[in-house]
């Protein structure tokens, strides 16, 4: 351990630095001299002050490299470096008042607060409005290049320009500096159109004007060896990226606000008197109803060009622009919800009932982005019924999930006849014969006619499945939304890996807001132009975008943020499509179903039926199943567990699984006990999307699978305990997350009797203090299906088939045994199942794993 140094010792290294540092910056401006040609702007602007000449106030300049790209070569920075003095100003390098005391890097300002990380508040501004609106501006050091960009470059209302345009403009604008710009986010910048036509540059100039100045080769915008900057939102202030301009740096310190950040930029300033400075953002920045002000006063400096904030952005905040004083923006207002059904009203959680305020405040047009199984069907539901008034409504979903949504209306909202609700499960079905109108994407682009008139509140749910506009779905949903009066989509992952794919729902909820992607592309999407055209694949100004989806597009709760609200386990009944039984099968049930009716049926008999009713609705239920997990994938859930009880499903889920290339796992009777934990691991630890395909009977028991918070069960099983130790795989220590369960149920087979069932089973033991209590509130209704006698008879012999003692181990072995003399559904999945078609006979085990349910492991 080394002794600490001497006071004397520490002066003297800090004096021999200060020395060091002197020499450094010598040689530099002399190296800067002799490369005059390089910096527009005057080399000596990069260099730190000689500290001889400091006196005790520090400044420290960190200057871009005049030849690096935009984003500025990032020289070491010395806080203990000092600011030129005024004869050094004058060469170029500038001097911080004296009032400015030493540097200190490591200071805070106290009694900040950082929204969204990025800007603190002012020093001055009054404490206690954390929730004002703060702009934050950026003040860079002057780029050589970047005073060719002699066109303002906003945003917003952009039409795109063609090309061939920018590209006169690029060589007009290359040619006049004597270099091409190198930088590719320059070049895009510099080709970025104009659209308001404001040149900061001290006019505000028409875009046709502009144009014409382009078409005459001459542009008008520029003025020779200006400094050209832009304002960009982030945090609730607003940036200004420039480069030094001392008759800027006074009009900036004239605001109250402003804040000067280096780590971004270049210079270091002591920060006494520079309380708003933040050392790690490096930027300036102002408060967002500073911005005219500052606009005003800049546009008189003729050598400074800045870029204003997009149009979009100075619309979506004029609240704020226009404030006067720093009074806290408005809480959003509760919502009058007196006109919708008090059983929905009254089952929301707070949160849900705070995202209904701010859809209503939003004028139902948004993007609710909750987490998955955060209850967005409620909330979407109870929007939309806010605005009945301006019914027929259209919900458009994924296929495999118009039935629950039918179900989720019906118990949602008991004044609403369920007659009224229209499922559209053909190409012939009309679209607009409900009150309610559900449809699939896919059905939605056959039926695209039928729009006309066009529904005035739609919701969209899984929103992001219209995230390519190139699509027919896309194609079809756009113009409908755009019409429409209310906007509801639903999305628990808007975008999975670019900005780019939320374009598409933010032009749904905001049509002004974005007209052309390009614009959008530009802004967001890092846009750079490539030899083949625009790569919008990237992404930029995140902060901003972050900002302007929360101000005016969307909602997003994580689970995180509303635990305390949520039930550790979430149960979901989803009902599957029943079209997709195809005739045999349908038939194969039917005669199952009369089997265990007939009256003459010796009780074995009846039970064989019974078992075959099961077996049958295992093959019936196959494509429904295939077609959830898909979607589940095609909305962007990661991992998640897909229980199944017979052999032919999990074949035929883990067969779609390889042919779609998705990793997974899958452990039933046959795995051995070191494979069971090998393949748990290789789940765990997987990164990316994984499913595990899981047998109810052979991996309920004794695995882990925590990194996942999601459980499907395609099939159903008589025994809730089964039931609930698989739901443990991921509802177990390790899980930080509440637990979202999908019970896939299909009319018109063994579920309609199973489900009623567990859920009796469950109330009982619930009742006894043996299970939860809460598994049926949590699920939708269970008297989803209207039980005449006949279906009453199989239900009473169902109930006692499977609640007489034994009666498992029978019911097992006689599945077991069973042949149905049928094809193997799973092999034969796209072209027998889906289709109908005749395929060759071959005896299949409907059952996983005798062994392992029998004695779990
Ligand atoms: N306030 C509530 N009261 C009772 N049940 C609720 C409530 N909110 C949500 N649920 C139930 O929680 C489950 C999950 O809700 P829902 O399916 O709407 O979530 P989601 O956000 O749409 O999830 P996903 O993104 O996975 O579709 C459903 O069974 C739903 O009925």
């Amino acid at each position: 351990m080394s002794l600490p140094l001497t006071e004397e010792q520490r002066k003297k290294i800090e004096a021999n630095r200060q020395k060091a540092l002197a020499r450094r910056a010598e040689k530099l401006l002399a190296e800067q001299h002799q490369k005059p040609a390089q910096s527009k702007q005057g080399p000596s602007q990069n260099l730190p002050r000689d500290p001889s000449k400091s006196g005790s106030h520090g400044i420290f300049f960190k200057q871009q490299n005049p030849s690096s790209s935009s984003h500025g070569d990032q020289r070491p920075q010395n806080p203990h470096s000092f600011p030129p003095n005024t004869s050094e100003q004058a060469k170029g390098m500038w001097q911080r008042p004296e009032e400015m005391p030493t540097a200190c890097p490591s200071y805070r300002p106290p009694n900040q607060v950082t929204v969204a990380g990025i800007s603190p508040p002012l020093a001055n501004s009054p404490p206690g409005v954390p929730s004002q609106q703060l702009w934050g501006c950026e003040l860079g050091q002057g780029h050589p290049q970047a005073s060719l960009e002699t066109q303002s470059t906003p945003f917003a209302n952009t039409t795109h320009e063609p090309l061939a345009k920018v590209k006169n403009f690029q060589e007009t604008a290359a040619s006049s500096s004597g270099q091409p710009p190198r930088d590719p986010e320059l070049e895009a910048r510099m080709a970025r159109p104009s659209t308001s036509g404001q040149n900061i540059s001290g006019s505000v100039m028409p875009r046709t004007e502009g144009r014409l100045q382009q078409k005459a080769g001459t542009p008008l915008h520029r003025v020779v060896g200006s400094q050209q900057g832009r304002c960009i939102r982030n945090g609730e202030r607003f940036q200004v990226k420039i480069g030094y301009n001392e008759a800027l740096i006074a009009v900036f310190k004239s605001l109250p606000s402003r804040s000067y950040d280096p780590a971004t930029k270049t210079w270091n300033f002591s920060m006494t008197d520079y309380g708003p400075l933040n050392v790690k953002t490096r930027k300036w920045s102002f408060l967002l109803e500073e911005y005219s002000k500052l606009m005003e006063r800049v546009r008189g400096l003729p050598q400074v060009q800045l870029d204003p904030l997009p149009k979009t952005l100075t619309l979506a905040f004029a609240a704020q622009l226009q404030k006067t004083s720093l009074s806290p923006v408005a809480d959003i207002p509760e919502a009058d919800l007196s006109r919708v059904d008090s059983k929905l009203v009254s089952s929301l959680l707070p949160f849900q009932r705070a995202g209904v305020n701010f859809a209503i405040a939003q004028r139902g047009r948004l993007l609710l982005a909750d987490d998955m199984g955060l209850g967005k069907t409620i909330q979407a539901i109870c929007i939309a019924a806010y605005y009945r008034k301006e019914w027929p409504l259209l919900v458009v979903v994924p296929s495999s999930v118009r039935f629950t949504w039918e179900q989720a209306f019906c118990r949602w909202l008991p004044s609403l006849n369920p007659v009224d609700i229209n499922v559209v499960v053909t190409g012939k079905d009309r679209l607009t014969d409900g009150l309610v109108n559900i449809v699939s994407f896919d059905l939605l682009s056959k039926l695209e006619k039928q729009l006309k008139p066009p529904f005035k509140v739609v919701i969209i749910d899984e929103s992001h499945f219209l995230k390519n506009i190139k699509t027919a779905r896309c194609r079809a949903a756009m113009p409908l939304l755009k019409v429409a009066k209310r906007v509801i989509l639903l999305s628990g992952t808007p975008a999975m890996s670019r900005p780019a794919e939320l374009y598409t729902q933010i032009l749904a909820v905001r049509p002004t807001f974005f007209p052309q992607f390009h614009a959008f592309g530009l802004r967001y999407c890092g846009a750079k132009r490539q030899p083949w055209g625009w790569d919008y694949s990237g992404s930029s100004n995140l902060g901003e975008l972050k900002l302007l989806l929360e101000e005016a597009v969307m909602l997003r709760r994580l689970k995180g943020d509303v635990l305390s609200q949520l039930p550790a386990k979430q149960r979901k009944m989803v009902v599957v499509a029943p079209g997709q039984i195809n005739a045999r099968t349908r038939a194969a049930l039917d005669a199952a179903a009369k089997e265990m009716t007939t009256k003459d049926k010796t009780k074995q008999q009846q039970k064989e039926a019974l078992i075959l009713f099961f077996n049958r609705t295992a093959e019936a239920k196959i494509p429904s199943i295939i077609e959830y997990i898909l979607d589940l994938l095609e909305s962007g859930r990661e991992k998640f567990l897909v229980f199944a009880h017979h052999k032919v499903v999990l074949d035929a889920i883990t067969k779609e699984l390889e042919r779609k290339r998705v990793q997974h796992i899958r452990i039933d009777g046959s795995t051995s006990s070191a494979d069971r934990e090998d393949l748990c691991q290789q789940f765990q630890l997987s990164p990316g999307p994984a499913v595990a395909v899981l047998s109810i009977t052979a991996a309920n028991m004794g695995l882990t699978f925590s990194s996942a918070d999601l459980v499907v069960f395609g099939e159903l099983f008589w025994n809730p305990g089964v039931l609930m130790q698989a739901e443990d795989r991921v509802h177990r220590i390790g899980q930080l997350s509440s637990v979202s369960i999908h019970y896939l149920v299909a009319r018109g087979t063994a579920d309609d009797y199973l489900w009623p069932l567990i859920q009796e089973k469950i109330k009982v033991l619930g009742e006894a203090g043996l299970s939860e209590t809460n598994f049926s509130e949590m699920t939708e209704a269970t008297d989803y299906f209207s039980k005449d006698s006949k279906q009453q008879k199989i239900y009473n012999l169902f109930q006692k088939s499977f609640e007489e003692d034994g009666n498992d181990m029978e019911l097992l072995e006689a599945a077991e045994s069973f042949d149905p003399g049928s094809q193997d559904t799973g092999d034969k999945l796209d072209e027998s199942t889906l289709t109908g078609s005749p395929v060759k006979k071959k005896r299949f085990e409907f059952f996983d794993n005798w062994d392992s349910f029998t004695s779990p492991l």
